[in-house]
């Protein structure tokens, strides 16, 4: 079975797809991290190179040419589902899980992680946390679409095992 793990930029797409598909001995694929290999620059990079319409064409192009294993996790980008049809290419092809968060937890995270987010222009504090409040409010439509939703507090391989029914 193919699992694609959805939600806003430092839900823990990465550290939790990592951590499920160890346990459950599948593939683990990050699909950030397959573009950066493909385009051989970082995300940012190719963001500043090229500009963000490149950046979606490419992505989704990705998600839809990678010859998945047949067990595999796979870690989105926090933007991917709300593009073009991917959420129901995700959901025709594979199941869908949704880690949720609020905009404040979130912003918690996102000042205090190294990696660079080309859509947060390195915004902090309070104007990071109405920029994530306004931003998930486009993109929430989209994720609540996945067939499995999970709270993104106190998170644990257990939980997301239950929430997907393994
Ligand atoms: N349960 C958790 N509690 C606290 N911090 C966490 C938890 N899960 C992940 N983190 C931290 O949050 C940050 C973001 O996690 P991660 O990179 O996995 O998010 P992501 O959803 O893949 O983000 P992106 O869409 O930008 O790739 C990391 O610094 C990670 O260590
Ligand atoms: O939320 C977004 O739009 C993004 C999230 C990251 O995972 C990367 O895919 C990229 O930085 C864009
Ligand atoms: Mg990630």
């Amino acid at each position: 079975m193919k699992y694609f793990l959805v939600g806003f930029m430092g839900c823990g797409k990465t550290t939790w797809s990592r951590k499920l598909a160890a346990k459950l001995g599948y593939e683990f694929i990050d699909l950030d991290h397959a573009l950066e290999a493909q385009v051989g620059m970082s995300i940012a990079e190719y963001f500043s190179s090229f500009g963000e319409d490149a950046f979606r064409q490419m992505e989704s192009d990705l998600l839809k040419n990678t010859a998945y294993p047949e067990n595999v996790i796979v870690s989105t980008g926090g933007g991917l589902p709300c593009f073009f049809d991917n959420m129901d290419w995700m959901n025709a092809n594979g199941q869908t899980l949704y880690i949720q968060l609020s905009p404040k937890t979130l912003a918690d995270r996102l000042e205090h992680s190294k990696t660079v987010r080309p859509v947060l222009q390195g915004k902090k504090g309070d104007e990071l946390v109405e920029f994530i409040t306004g931003k998930l409010a486009e993109r929430e439509g989209f994720y609540l679409q996945s067939q499995h939703i999970v709270d993104g507090i106190s998170m644990s391989v257990e939980k997301l095992e239950e929430a997907i029914g393994v």
